[in-house]
């Protein structure tokens, strides 16, 4: 992939997309870069399934006991969730396009161009088919970019087209299950002082007290509008997980701990120990689409040693 370019070394971000099957023959897209760091977005979903540094250590759960079979999810990675979060509307839960196949669009319609500089990506796309209309009657186009950078930092660009005579709402999440090493000893900052609802009582609205979001019990909240960088501290790996989102106002935060693991069949008793899922989503104020106009929502995702961080950040 290392191409001869005026007697220099030059990196062929086309050719460091590669498209390989996963166990059960579903196809996925490997990302490459020159550094050695990579990513794996599956098409079932179009769900980023791996994302590793350049050293090749993941940097995102899955747990052990996911199948990677369709029609469900993985329990894993960063599912999206959409045109529904959570059960706050009649579908599915967390929407059906994290259940679906979708398609590489070889012909995406251009983005910015600071979006797609010296980044080995993948285009996705998602139609709106009969079967899904029948519970949500609305067509829309979407779709999702991948992109890996030289450096090493994973961004996702989603865009919803509205291509129905009438507008419609939906609410849109990045489930991001951040691998981490130990829970308990995991900080979030960001999320200090702001509202939040608590799905573990009837999404009733509390306002955050402490100077950071820690974990020793079953966390499921909705952080509202929150600033548009998050950092995830692991202590003990001594890395910080930074989080830069746009279009996305609110930030889901999960652990089940311990009782819910145990009732969920496709995630170990102790894997809880090993993951916070800390979502960039659009929950509260769900968007309103007219027709013909476009929604756009992004995630970066870099990851860096602790030393690097708050003060550095303004956090
Ligand atoms: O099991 P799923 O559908 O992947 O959802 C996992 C969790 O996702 C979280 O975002 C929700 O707030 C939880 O309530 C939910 O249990």
């Amino acid at each position: 992939m290392l191409t001869g370019h005026n007697s220099a070394s030059v990196w062929d971000f086309k050719a460091a997309t590669e498209i390989t099957k996963d166990r059960n023959g579903i196809d996925q897209v490997v990302l490459r870069n020159p550094q050695g760091a990579s990513a794996r977005v599956s098409l079932h979903g179009a769900q980023v399934t791996s994302w590793r540094n350049e050293q090749g250590q993941e940097l995102l759960f899955t747990s052990s006991k996911t199948t990677f079979k369709p029609p469900k999810a993985a329990r894993g990675g960063i599912p999206i969730c959409f045109p529904q979060f959570g059960n706050c509307g009649s579908l599915e839960l967390h929407g059906f396009v994290r259940n679906r196949m979708w398609v590489i669009d070889d012909n995406p319609p251009p983005l910015p161009a600071n979006d797609s500089d010296r980044n080995t990506s993948v285009d996705l796309l998602l139609k709106s088919s009969g079967g899904d209309m029948k519970s949500w009657p609305h067509s829309f186009e979407f779709r999702l970019r991948v992109s890996l950078g030289t450096d090493g930092d994973l961004s996702l660009v989603s865009r919803v087209r509205n291509v129905n005579g009438k507008p419609f709402s939906f609410s849109f999440a990045y489930h991001t299950y951040l691998l981490v090493s130990d829970i308990s000893e995991i900080r979030i900052e960001g999320l200090e002082t702001l509202d939040y609802l608590d799905n573990l009582s009837q999404k009733r609205r509390i306002t955050e007290q402490g100077d950071a979001i820690t974990f020793e019990s079953e966390v499921d909240r909705v952080y509202l509008s929150s600033p548009n960088v998050i950092a995830v501290l692991d202590h003990e790996r001594k890395r910080t997980f930074l989080i830069r989102k746009e279009g996305l106002p609110d930030v889901a935060v999960w652990n089940p701990w311990v009782k819910k693991s145990k009732a969920m069949a496709d995630f170990g008793v102790n894997e809880y120990k090993h993951m916070v899922c800390v979502d960039g989503a659009v929950i509260e104020k769900p968007v309103n689409l007219k027709p013909g106009k476009e929604w756009t929502g992004r995630l970066h995702l870099s990851f860096v040693p602790s030393s690097f961080c708050s003060e550095r950040l303004g956090l």
